[in-house]
């Protein structure tokens, strides 16, 4: 049985993570694919995004991570603004996410994926490894310690020396949470974190997140599994043709006509 405490340093138990979205807007030419969106994914909390085919929502997370920015409205971290951000320093203010389809490096091991997000290391700056080759043997030693209890925390020792590109979608998600983790990240976006993947990981998946949560880690995720959704947030966000149209826990939404007919209306049942 693997170890299912969150890695110590992957979280503090304070409420951090706070992100607020005021007014955002992004436009591809005259299409507003997200339209006047303002919501908060409260911290140490998780929040569902969810919502048809072309709502908006991989657009929203996208502006959120820096790779795609709001033409105007705000994003802030625990109150720092971020949408000016370029991906890297999102990143390195406590942001990280997940992709639909995971893109781990395939001719990589799982543990040289999980290894390589980037950390302000002394191995980086050259100078360090002639002048000071102690630090960053220690480093790469607490780096690797940190990247193997991850990986343990994650249900992924048994291949951690597959290559990433061999093992199954469901795995690739654990390696992409992995990778976040190892970020110390205090909000992580998860896109589709259900889609395709069997029920027995699923459950490991959900299992992790509900674990990391406790730890203080806030989530937002999208999901078009509805089952999933309901179980695991705290509170949803509705988007429909690039606006919020309903938000509340799981009793509030399902209740809510606009949701039934924004879902009867787009093309996901
Ligand atoms: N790079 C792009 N260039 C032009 N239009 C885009 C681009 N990305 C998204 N769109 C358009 O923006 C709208 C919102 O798309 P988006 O992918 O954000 O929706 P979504 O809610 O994530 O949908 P899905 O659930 O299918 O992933 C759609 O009309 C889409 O065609």
């Amino acid at each position: 049985m693997h170890n299912t405490t969150p890695p110590t340093g992957a979280a503090t138990a304070q409420a951090r993570g706070a992100l607020q979205i005021k007014d955002a807007v992004k436009s591809f030419g005259a299409n507003r694919a997200v339209d006047g969106v303002s919501f908060v994914a409260e911290a140490s909390k998780i929040t569902g995004l969810i919502g048809p085919n072309g709502a908006g929502k991989t657009t929203l997370f996208n502006a959120i991570a820096g790779e795609g920015p709001i033409d105007s409205g705000s994003i802030t971290l625990d109150g720092t603004r971020i949408d000016e951000l370029k991906p890297h320093r999102v990143f390195s203010n406590g942001l990280a996410r997940t992709f639909q389809i995971p893109r781990p490096f395939g001719k990589m091991s799982v543990l040289e994926n999980v290894m390589l997000v980037p950390e302000r290391q002394a191995g980086e700056k050259f100078w360090n490894s002639w002048l000071r080759p102690g630090l960053v043997a220690r480093q790469e030693r607490e780096n690797l310690e940190k990247a193997r209890s991850i990986i343990e925390f994650c249900g992924l020792t048994p291949v951690e020396r597959q290559l990433a590109g061999a093992i199954s979608g469901g795995q690739q998600k654990l390696v992409e949470l992995a990778r976040a983790l190892m970020a110390d990240p205090k909000i992580i976006l998860l896109d589709e974190p259900g889609a395709g993947v069997n029920p027995a990981l699923l459950d490991t998946i959900v299992d992790r997140i509900v674990a990391l949560n406790k730890q203080g880690i806030t989530f937002l995720i999208i999901e078009h599994n509805m089952d999933l959704v309901m179980s695991l947030c705290d509170r949803i966000v509705v988007m429909a043709t690039g606006q919020v149209i309903a938000e509340g826990d799981a009793a509030t939404i399902i209740a809510d006509t606009r949701v039934v007919d924004a879902y009867l209306g787009g093309a996901h049942a």
